[in-house]
């Protein structure tokens, strides 16, 4: 029997990505609806409940009125929008935390990461599950992003070049000033953190590789770690994973004459972690494409693990 699988939203930015991996299985038949009936919630709703898995790639007040139109029992939903992330009746679609992959496996409703807070939680959560960083410290965090981040509407800013030279959109922008960013919420439950960590955006004119770095310090934490110590730590966490990768300790040879490059996991579901620092400070950087393990490429995880097909499925691990 082949799974029928259904994106709704499946012409956004999220939605054809998926398109593209689902494009490389076999034992699965992709719906499809007609462009001209793509926000029609009668077609909508035939789609959604003859599919085994759906995609929600849609806005959050979309994606909410799709999930009311499934009417059965058997249609499982990974929804890739805000809404339902910090939901207790949806399970977080990050299989790298401890015990979160059964959960995905099993379920039928699965929130997929914001792509800020999926760098964020990995570098948070074993610090703190290994008492090395305490639950009330003060987390200060900002992330650099590609401006695909921002959906269509975000591509044709940015890619329109009399905008571009009109908005002075050739420089990166700080958002969300207020430091009330959309994933605090995701950031703060999944990370074991006690306090919303102080958390800045920072968009560029580049498409698509996010970096989110998390500074920390030592004299502050408990057994005061040295950023080794943090590295030692955050590699037995993810030993025996496939995309997320703690790369090794202080190496000049990933950097671009000691600049970091965005950019290098784009096209692939892969997250790599990067520890630096000196004497008590210790600077943690995590690198992914934010269409890749930040959105699509994790989605198709999460699909990998609820139909029990081998998790890699049609997704690339390595740069070649
Ligand atoms: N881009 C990214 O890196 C990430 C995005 N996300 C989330 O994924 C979701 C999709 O984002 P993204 O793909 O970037 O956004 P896009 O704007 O690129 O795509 C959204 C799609 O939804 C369609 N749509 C809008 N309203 C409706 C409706 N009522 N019924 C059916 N279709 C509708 C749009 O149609 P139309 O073709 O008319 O525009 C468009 O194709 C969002 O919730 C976003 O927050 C999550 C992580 C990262
Ligand atoms: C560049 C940019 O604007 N990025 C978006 C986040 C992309 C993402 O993860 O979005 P969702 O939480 O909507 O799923 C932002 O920061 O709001």
């Amino acid at each position: 029997m082949k799974y029928k699988l259904f994106v709704d939203g499946q012409e956004g930015t999220t939605g054809l990505k998926i398109f593209e991996y689902l494009s490389k299985l076999s034992d699965i038949e992709v719906l499809r609806i007609d462009y001209d009936k793509r926000k029609d919630p009668k077609e909508r709703s035939k789609l959604l409940n003859v599919a085994d898995i759906v995609f929600l790639c849609l806005p959050d007040s979309a994606a909410k009125e799709s999930i009311a139109l499934v009417k059965n029992e058997k249609t499982k939903i990974i929804n890739t929008s805000t809404i339902f992330r910090t939901d207790k009746n949806w399970v977080y679609g990050l299989p790298e935390l401890k015990n979160q992959r059964d959960l995905i496996r099993t379920s039928s409703r699965v929130s997929v990461p914001g792509c800020h807070a999926t760098g964020f939680v990995l570098t948070i959560r074993p610090l703190i599950e290994a008492g090395i960083l305490q639950q009330d410290y003060p987390v200060t965090c900002y992330s650099v992003t590609g401006y695909s981040g921002a959906g269509r509407s975000g591509i044709e800013e940015y890619e329109n070049s009399t905008l571009v030279t009109e908005k002075k959109l050739n420089v990166p922008r700080h958002y969300s000033l207020q430091l009330n960013h959309k994933h605090i919420p995701e950031m703060l439950l999944y990370s074991g953190l006690l306090y919303e960590p102080l958390f800045t955006p920072i968009k560029a004119n580049y498409a698509q590789g996010l970096a989110m770095s998390v500074p920390l310090m030592s004299r502050y934490m408990p057994k005061n770690p040295s950023a080794k110590d943090v590295h030692e730590v955050l590699s037995a966490y993810f030993e025996t994973e496939r995309f997320v990768h703690v790369m090794p300790y202080d190496s000049e040879a990933y950097l671009d004459e000691g600049h970091f490059m965005i950019s290098e996991c784009n096209n692939t579901n892969r997250l790599e972690i990067f520890v630096f620092g000196q004497k008590d400070k210790i600077n943690i950087i995590s690198r992914y494409d934010n269409l890749g393990k930040g959105a699509s490429g994790a989605a198709v995880q999460n699909m990998n693990l609820m139909l029990g097909f081998d998790e890699g499925n049609s997704l690339v691990e390595h740069n070649i």
